[in-house]
């Protein structure tokens, strides 16, 4: 790869980064309006925002996902981790607020 080629794709790859990037913090956004449906049904069927057999679930999914990408998983399970948190804690305040 010449000088020039490297330049272009560095430019390129970060402007894919940009707006891969954005569909990420889109979708995070879209889980949390779900996770806040989901804490008014569970408040219904009085159930409890923390579901630990959904969640273990989702680790392993998290887990099979990143070894089959050659990703680190306990970074990923890690990233999930707070993506939950981030559920829960919308999920309690949202209940907390009505
Ligand atoms: C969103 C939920 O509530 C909590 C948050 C979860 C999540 O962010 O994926 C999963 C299980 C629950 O601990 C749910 O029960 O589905």
């Amino acid at each position: 790869m010449d000088e020039y080629r490297a330049r272009e794709v560095l430019r390129r790859s970060r402007q894919k980064i940009d707006g891969i990037d954005r569909d990420i913090l889109d979708l995070i956004a879209s889980r949390i309006a779900l996770a806040r449906e989901i804490a008014e049904a569970k408040e219904v069927l009085g159930m409890e925002i923390l579901d630990p057999e959904r969640e273990l679930q989702i680790i392993e999914r998290t887990r099979k996902i990143a070894r089959e990408n050659r990703i680190d998983e306990n970074k990923l399970i890690e990233l999930m981790k707070i993506l939950m948190d981030l559920s829960k804690t919308e999920q309690k305040e949202m209940l907390r607020r009505q």
